[in-house]
């Protein structure tokens, strides 16, 4: 549905060329909920705008539902548009408009009759939750109903893609988790293909069915979001994927952690599950063969695309020599080890 082809953005400042874009190549299938990831200044938002043309590529090209945008006449481009709707991090709300008004707007632009508009507006209130706040101003609603109201506007031209810029980066956990599970609704309900551009790996994990990561203006790495936690070949994806898994030491705890390694002290380890890791019942395994005690003190573990992955940190307590083997049994295993400490 979308062909993103060897596309490049050069901005100038003065006489300094910033590459925001290089030879970036995606492929976004129809029905897809496809996000991209990056870290601030990664592209993200260049790379967005650059598939309604908001942004024009520097070159390469942007094929949508079969047209290259580049090639239309400003009509033409003009309609091409209305098939692909967009929300923002801030929703873009006209503030002197009610909720209905606003929803109405791309079709009174589009010249549609009143009673047809009224209809439209009315089933996407519906859709979205909203039939009891038509006659209510922006200002009166919580971000989460904003975004409510932008995306039935963004979908009162019937459009067969909807671009989502940062869409729930404003907004707390509980709101997100809602305005995500409508992107799901309306994707399942309209075959929409989604494009989402993001900074966080928990939405990525969430919604899309795929997902490509880019630094420094380039693709990194792209494939089903499954395969990326399972096998992720990049430090950079990696990184995406701890952030949704961090687990922090108690600061009391902390203080008791020392590099001295005697007698008495025992080690607290951090253990990380990936795609390679070998899938066992293994802390059972380690227990038992090693003659360990094993005390977990925080795990953060999940689930994606069949393959459990995460984070624990558990104190071992047993003979230092065993403690040893079973650290070796476990890098064995492919599982990360690394001794934090020493806890009296
Ligand atoms: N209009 C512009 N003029 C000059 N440089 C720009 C312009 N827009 C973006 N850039 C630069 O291009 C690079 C990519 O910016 P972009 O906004 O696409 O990143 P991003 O991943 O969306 O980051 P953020 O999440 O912080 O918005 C940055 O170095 C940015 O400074």
């Amino acid at each position: 549905m979308i062909e993103i082809k060897q596309v490049n953005k050069v901005f100038y400042q003065g006489k300094r060329a910033i590459n925001a874009l290089s030879d970036i190549n995606l492929s976004i299938a129809e029905g897809a909920i496809y996000g991209v990831i990056g870290s601030s200044g990664a592209g993200k938002s260049t790379l967005i705008r650059c598939v309604n043309l908001l942004e024009r590529p520097t070159n390469g090209q942007v094929v949508v539902d079969g047209t290259d945008l580049n090639t239309l006449s400003n009509h033409d481009l003009t309609l091409a548009r209305r098939k692909i709707g967009m929300i923002f991090q801030h929703f873009n709300l006209l503030s002197s408009r009610t909720v209905f008004d606003n929803v109405g707007l791309p079709l009174e632009l589009a010249g549609t009759d009143k009673k047809a508009i009224k209809a439209k507006v009315d089933s996407l209130l519906e859709l979205v939750g909203l039939g009891d706040k038509k006659d209510t101003y922006p200002a009166n609603l919580s971000g989460g109903q904003k975004q409510r109201v932008a995306i039935a506007r963004a979908l009162a031209s019937d459009p067969k893609v909807l671009l989502c810029d940062e869409a729930t980066s404003a907004l707390d956990p509980a709101t997100t988790q809602s305005i995500l599970d409508l992107l799901r609704k309306i994707n399942q309900e309209f075959n929409l293909t989604i494009l989402l551009i993001t900074h966080e790996m928990a939405v990525v994990k969430s919604i899309c069915s795929d997902v490509a990561i880019i630094g420094d203006g380039k693709l990194v790495e792209q494939g089903a979001v499954g395969d990326i936690f399972a096998h992720p070949k990049t430090a950079l994806a990696r990184e995406f994927i701890r952030s949704t898994l961090d687990l922090s030491i108690p600061a009391d705890y902390q203080a008791r952690l020392s590099h001295a390694k005697t007698a008495t002290t025992h080690p607290l380890v951090r253990l990380e599950f990936t795609g390679a890791s070998v899938d066992a019942p293994i802390i059972s395994q380690v227990a038992r063969e090693f003659h360990l005690d094993i005390s977990i003190l925080s795990s953060n573990m999940d689930y994606v695309g069949g393959i459990k992955f995460g984070l624990m940190l558990a104190e071992f307590f047993g003979t230092p020599s065993a403690t040893e083997q079973a650290i070796a049994f476990l890098k064995e295993n492919k599982i990360d080890v690394e001794v934090l400490g020493y806890v009296a």
